[in-house]
């Protein structure tokens, strides 16, 4: 595993969270995309090394909608940069951790992703990430 890539936060107001991530980080979002497969809308602000993954659940039973449903506002997953993800998916299951998707998805941002479950994971939802080239 590499750098942590993106926090992924979810938001009940897209429009309103941008807004407040604008003010709090002082840099537009450098992109939003809609995720179709996900259920969402994302918006990706730069922080240093690593970035900011505002989410916006889209339908009821999206994760963002479920998770802010059930717990509220708040941070959603860490995301790790990987270089070879049907590897660190190998590595991860063999050591015992639950993956959510069996073959590396297509997320947002022109990554491949899968997803860890927070409850192999000390109640934190892992995504890994692996830029398509
Ligand atoms: C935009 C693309 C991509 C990117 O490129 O960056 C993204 O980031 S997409 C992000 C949204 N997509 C996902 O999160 C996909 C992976 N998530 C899932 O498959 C599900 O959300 C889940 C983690 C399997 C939970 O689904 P489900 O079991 O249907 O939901 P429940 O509401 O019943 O929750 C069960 C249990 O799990 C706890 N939970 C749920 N989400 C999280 C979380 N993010 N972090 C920690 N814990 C979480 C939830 O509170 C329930 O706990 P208990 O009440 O104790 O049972
Ligand atoms: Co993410």
């Amino acid at each position: 595993m590499k750098n942590v890539e993106h926090i992924g936060i979810a938001v009940k107001n897209f429009s309103e969270a941008n807004g407040l991530y604008f003010r709090l980080l002082g840099v537009e979002p450098y992109k939003t995309e809609h995720v179709a497969s996900e259920g969402v809308n994302t918006s990706f602000f730069r922080v240093g090394s690593t970035k900011i993954e505002l989410l916006e659940g889209l339908t009821p039973d999206s994760a963002i909608s479920k998770f802010i449903e059930k717990r509220g506002e708040g941070i959603h997953h860490i995301a790790f940069e990987v270089d070879d993800i049907l590897a660190e998916m190998a590595r991860l299951k063999s050591e015992g951790f639950t993956l959510l998707n069996e073959q590396p998805k297509k997320g947002a941002d022109n990554k491949l992703v899968c997803f860890v479950h927070p409850k192999s994971a000390t109640g934190v939802l892992i995504e890994l990430t692996q830029e398509i080239k």
